[in-house]
């Protein structure tokens, strides 16, 4: 790790440095580190944009099939730029992070979130029920799949990975059916207007941190860290974000296997009639058969990380699978983790 001399220069106005910030180059990471940049920018920052090739772009444009490409390449490069001083922010999609946390790197801001839910985009313009059975959906996402199977629609779920671009160029072309997409991706894109449902988290409840933002800074990296803090984070959305990867912590999953979460903070009264803050969390996730188990909690938002803890202990009890398959989507990459092995990183997803 390269040692940087960043604390002489401020951040804004006279004299200012650079924020470097880094990003993957595909159309969606890109549209995400704008939004960051504009918001620094209107916070008196000069920024400048890296994009930076990841094992994972590089191996998708050869064509490699991304079970051979390894855990967490999509993160992997990102990070690395950081500690090496060649980038001082990184903008992740949050979904894609391994729950562990890395040495010399500070999660300094987690900002608004999108809608953290699923869609459908089906041709006809037909919702989930309309499909006929046999009707052909793709998404290589374990938690999807096993969300959807459960509706017992007798849909046949292919796997399917690319870009948002290419997997709905899949429907429209009338390979697919249909494709079930994080609705953020679509609403970042400007296409949320081609979704045909928003799918019910009652259904398919989405993967943890869905539609959120990570941005990571360099833990030595102070001044920095707490202008991100000040002008990106959201204390609600992290709170929400900490239960949901608390469930798939607690599960022992790795990010991408077949857990859903959504949590929420939002508005209760307590005994004397006053109005407080309490966290809603809910979660799904699959047993070893491929059933479904469920569970909520409720609690205070201080004790996020413990709910989340305490919820997937209750799932385990109920039989969920305590190590799933890895890979949500993209990140799809089951032969890297198998079953029983404990000492492996979490593949990114
Ligand atoms: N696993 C890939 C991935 N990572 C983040 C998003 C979408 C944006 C988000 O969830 O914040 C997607 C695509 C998808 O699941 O459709």
């Amino acid at each position: 790790m390269t040692a940087i001399d960043t604390a002489a220069a401020p951040l804004t106005g006279e004299g200012a440095r650079t924020i470097r910030i880094g990003t993957r180059a595909s159309l969606l990471a890109r549209t995400q580190t704008d939004l960051i940049a504009s918001a620094l920018t209107e916070a008196g920052a000069t920024v400048e944009i890296v994009t930076i090739a990841t094992d994972g772009d590089r191996s998708q444009a050869a064509g490699t099939p991304i079970a051979q490409t390894g855990v967490g390449v999509f993160v992997t490069a990102l990070r690395d730029a950081v500690l090496a001083g060649d980038i001082d922010v990184a903008v992740h999609s949050f979904k894609d992070l391994p729950t562990a946390s890395v040495a010399g790197l500070t999660l300094a801001a987690v900002p608004a979130r999108e809608d953290p839910r699923d869609a459908l985009v089906a041709r006809d313009g037909m919702v989930l029920g309309e499909l006929p059975p046999g009707a052909v959906v793709g998404t290589g996402s374990p938690r999807r799949i096993a969300q959807i199977a459960a509706l017992g629609l007798g849909l046949e779920l292919v796997p399917i990975r690319g870009n948002v671009d290419t997997r709905i160029a899949k429907v429209t072309r009338g390979e697919l059916d249909a494709v079930v997409l994080a609705r953020a991706g679509l609403a970042r894109l400007g296409r949320v207007g081609e979704a045909t449902e928003v799918l019910d988290p009652l259904q398919v409840l989405p993967a943890p941190a869905q539609g959120a933002l990570a941005c990571e800074c360099r833990a030595d990296d102070a001044q920095l860290a707490g202008f991100l803090r000040a002008t990106l984070h959201d204390e609600s959305v992290a709170v929400a974000v900490t239960a949901e990867r608390s469930v798939l912590g607690g599960l022992g999953s790795p990010c991408g296997a077949p857990v859903g979460a959504l949590a929420e903070v939002v508005e209760d009264l307590d005994d004397d009639g006053r109005v407080v803050e309490r966290l809603s969390l809910r979660a799904v996730a699959a047993t070893a058969e491929g059933a479904l188990v469920r569970g909520s909690a409720t609690g205070e938002t201080e004790d996020a990380e413990r709910i989340g803890r305490e919820l997937a202990e209750e799932l385990l009890a109920d039989g969920a699978e305590p190590k799933g398959l890895a890979g949500d989507e993209a990140q799809r990459s089951s032969t890297h983790v198998a079953p029983g092995t404990g000492d492996q990183p979490p593949p990114a997803s």
